[in-house]
Order: C-alpha cells, then sequence, then structure tokens
C-alpha cells in the first residue's frame, strides 16, 4: 500500500472521525437497514477519499475501521475491505472535482421511487429549497466498477439536485463535504414520502418554474445564519 503524505495525516484522522460519525445520522433517520449504505469524503488537494468498510454493522464502526483509499478505489490504508460502492464514489470524485463527499442509501420511499423508475416532481417547497428541480432518475447499473458512478455523475452534472436515484437501487446524494451529502439523503427521503402520500390521494402539480426558482435562491443564498454579523456573534 502506498502510504499518505505526512501533511495530509490530520485531514485524514479528522475526515476518518466525520465519516465515521455520520454513519449514525443514518440510522437516526431510518435511511438504513443492517449495513446498506455508506458514506465517503474526499481528502482535499489529495487523489483520496475515505470510505466506510463493507459489511460492518453500523454499531461497529469506528474512525480507525474507516478505509482510505485512492480515486481508482483501490485502498492506501485500512485493515478493512472498503464499501462495495468504492467505485461508484471514486468515479464520482473523477469526474465531478467540486464534490467533497457522496452518500447512499436504500432509503424506503425514495428507493420506492427509483424502482418505478420515477422521477420525484417538484412539487413542494422543502424540495424547491434543497433540490431546486426534480430528483432525476439515472440508469439501472450493477454494484461494483464504474457503471453505478457514471450514471451518477451523467444525472447529476449541471443538475441543482443533489440526489439521484439510481433505478432499481437507490439514492446517491453528494455534497461539498460529508454533512451537507447526508442532509441531502435526510432531505430526499422526507421528500419522497411526502409526494408519495400526496399522490395517493390524487394528482400531484410540479411548482411552477418561477417559484421553483425564488425557492431555490433563497435557501441557497439568504436562508440561515450567514454574514459577518452571525459571525462576530451579533443577536439583532
Ligand atoms: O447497494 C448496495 C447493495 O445493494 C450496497 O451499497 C450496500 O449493501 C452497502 O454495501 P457496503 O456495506 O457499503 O459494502
Amino acid at each position: 500500500m502506498t502510504a499518505i503524505p505526512a501533511h495530509h495525516a490530520d485531514t485524514v484522522a479528522r475526515l476518518r472521525r466525520e465519516v465515521c460519525a455520520l454513519h449514525a445520522e443514518l440510522i437516526r433517520w431510518n435511511l438504513v437497514t443492517w449495513t446498506s449504505g455508506n458514506i465517503s469524503a474526499r481528502v482535499p488537494g489529495a487523489d483520496l477519499m475515505v470510505i466506510k468498510p463493507s459489511g460492518v454493522t453500523y454499531d461497529d464502526l469506528t474512525p480507525e475501521s474507516m478505509v482510505v483509499c485512492d480515486l481508482h478505489g483501490t485502498p492506501v490504508e485500512g485493515a478493512h475491505a472498503p464499501s462495495s460502492d468504492t467505485d461508484a464514489h471514486a468515479y464520482v470524485y473523477r469526474a465531478m472535482p467540486e464534490v467533497g463527499a457522496v452518500v447512499h442509501t436504500h432509503s424506503t420511499y425514495a428507493t420506492a421511487w427509483a424502482a418505478r423508475g420515477e422521477p420525484i416532481p417538484c412539487a413542494i417547497t422543502a424540495m424547491a429549497d434543497e433540490f431546486g428541480a426534480d430528483i432525476p432518475v439515472g440508469p439501472f447499473a450493477l454494484i461494483g466498477g464504474d457503471d453505478i458512478g457514471k450514471g451518477i455523475a451523467a444525472t447529476l452534472a449541471g443538475h441543482r439536485s443533489p440526489a439521484v436515484l439510481m433505478r432499481g437501487h437507490g439514492v446517491f446524494t453528494i455534497g461539498r463535504d460529508a454533512k451537507a451529502a447526508v442532509k441531502a439523503a435526510v432531505m430526499c427521503e422526507d421528500v419522497a414520502r411526502t409526494v408519495h402520500l400526496a399522490r395517493e390521494h390524487g394528482p400531484v402539480d410540479r411548482l411552477p418554474q418561477h417559484h421553483i426558482d425564488a425557492l431555490y435562491d433563497r435557501y441557497q443564498n439568504v436562508y440561515g445564519q450567514r454574514g459577518p454579523r452571525q459571525e462576530e456573534g451579533a443577536d439583532s
């Protein structure tokens, strides 16, 4: 195995802790069954990523059990075999330099949309906020190799949505960091459930595009705490 350059050691140690801890969020939000989801994060400035080990139950995950791989999916540091989706994550990092993290789940409602091969229409404000569009469907691809990654990148490149429903499989989300990608996975399941429940009682209309655009812009650029006043602790 190739050694990790010393100047990346602190970052890798931090990402081992972060990626490990965020798997608890997949359980907390009921997005995974047994060992069926995974999280990875890119090591900024290096052709490396930190990813969950394959098939290890979430209670047994530790920072030390995370696996560091290069961006072709080859393990570089770690005693465990990496996630079976390692090649998919690695392909996304190679193809989408702006992506800092990838999350995969089989969350129930979103995966039901994936099983139907149907995009989730952007019908509610929470969806316009986070996704800015319908949540798209990517192609079916077998696990292992580059095909899942190719499908994710081809579907999400140039798309506002940080989530894709891989046909007949489940959800992949991307983000600038692991927390953002986990948030997208949580929100994806939430809106998948809401729109599904709404459709049980009748047709659901997509929001008008100008409303989607306005909601997305506000949530991405205005919503929440931002700017120097908050950083200085001002409260009025
Ligand atoms: O999607 C699948 C299997 O369908 C896998 O991602 C899932 O079971 C998780 O596998 P890993 O434990 O990450 O190897």
